[in-house]
């Protein structure tokens, strides 16, 4: 059994499917402070298998442990975490408690059921201002904003524990841009309030829930002056975590990128996205945005040459997908326009 923290979330979601798909028992952790069970009803629909839920916080050390024991986990997948730059600027106790805290907590659980394989979600913010590019997983960390220092804290305590005991096996998961949805439409990224990524922002305006998008920059040293990102399909993402999974069989910590390790730029999704939704997507340029770079992308050679993982989709799926999630489900879970056969949870 996995135990998947965080699992009702964008990628949580994504990662239940490729875990049930691939014929793996999964019990999903989460507080729900940024999702709704909804998400994983839809994943279990998706696959025609059911799960297990726990709302639980990963706080919550007793919570976990006992999850740990009653289900038998042998691995733990680990997302849960709060994830917007712009929040732990405005509260960076908030986030510090919650990411690193919660994974000490959740780290002490697993030691205690002697469970010491993990999975970790960090992020490609941990690079900080890239000094070259492509971006390898040897390129120095520093991060600019406390969410991605509760990231490389908590990579930097992994690498501790797992020099103080060998029996520990890890993966640390770097994350370029991730969007689009499953391509059956049923889950997808469901943000609270506007969006702070560029991808839920345009699916938002094309939906006709938003006026328009705002470009921040462009004035950037980049072919057409706007900002140039590695987006990833998350099912793509989703399956690189099966991968290390496979992979975990060595003590230590592996690192790895995942991303495409190609850059497009914010003009180029925007036009990607009109082509493949037929809808127009209005934008005005305007500032840049505090600590936002030119360009940011990921080397992903050590990826494929460790764990065989490759992302295969193209920006052009990414949209389509995104725009068939959005389109289906204008208002998200909270539509529900959505009839689901309900698989029950294995434990409600
Ligand atoms: N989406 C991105 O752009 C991106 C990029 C890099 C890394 N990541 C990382 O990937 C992970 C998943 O991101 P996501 O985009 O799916 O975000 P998300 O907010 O959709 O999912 C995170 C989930 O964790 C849950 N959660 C938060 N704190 C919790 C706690 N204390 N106990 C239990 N559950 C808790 C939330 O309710 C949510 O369901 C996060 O750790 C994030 O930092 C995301
Ligand atoms: O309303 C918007 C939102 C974004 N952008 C631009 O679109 C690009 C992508 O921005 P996102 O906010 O979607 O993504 P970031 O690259 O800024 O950051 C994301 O990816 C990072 C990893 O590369 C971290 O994981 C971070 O937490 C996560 O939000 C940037 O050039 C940004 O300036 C706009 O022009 N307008």
């Amino acid at each position: 059994m996995i135990l998947l923290t965080g699992g009702a979330g964008y990628i949580g979601s994504h990662v239940s499917v490729a875990l049930l798909d691939a014929g793996l028992d999964v019990v999903a952790v989460d507080n729900l402070s940024n999702s709704s069970k909804a998400s994983l009803e839809r994943a279990q629909t998706i696959c025609g298998r059911s799960l297990v839920f726990r709302h639980a916080d990963i706080c919550n050390e007793e919570a976990i442990y006992e999850v740990l024991r009653a289900y038998e986990v042998t691995a733990v997948v680990h997302l849960a975490g709060f994830k917007a730059v712009g929040d732990s600027n405005a509260q960076p106790m908030t986030y510090y408690e919650n990411n690193v805290l919660g994974t000490m907590r959740l780290l002490s659980a697993m030691k205690r059921a002697s469970v010491k394989t993990l999975v970790f979600s960090s992020s490609a913010t941990v690079y900080g201002i890239p000094a070259y590019l492509p971006l390898d997983e040897k390129h120095p960390l520093g991060p600019t904003n406390p969410y991605g220092r509760t990231k490389f804290f908590i990579e930097e305590m992994l690498k501790d524990l797992c020099k103080s005991d060998p029996d520990w096996r890890v993966g640390i998961l770097r994350y370029f841009n991730p969007v689009g949805a499953h391509e059956s439409g049923l889950i997808g990224e469901d943000p609270i309030g506007i969006p702070n990524n560029l991808l839920p922002l345009v699916a938002q305006v094309a939906v006709g829930r938003r006026e328009k998008v705002f470009i921040f920059g462009n004035d950037y040293d980049t072919p057409d002056g706007t900002g140039i990102r590695d987006f990833i399909h998350v099912v793509d993402l989703a399956s690189g975590h099966l991968c290390v999974l496979n992979h975990l069989k060595q003590p230590g910590v592996l690192t790895v990128n995942l991303g495409t390790g190609n850059g497009h730029s914010v003009l180029e999704v925007i036009q990607t996205f009109e082509a493949v939704s037929g809808r127009s997507v209005p934008y005005e340029f305007g500032e840049r945005r505090t600590g936002d770079v030119a360009a940011c992308y990921a080397d992903p050679t050590f990826a494929e040459r460790t764990l065989g993982w490759k992302s295969v989709r193209s920006l052009a799926r990414m949209c389509a997908d995104h725009w068939r999630w959005q389109s289906k489900n204008p208002d998200g879970y909270r539509g529900a326009q959505y009839q689901t056969n309900k698989l029950k949870f294995r434990v409600g």
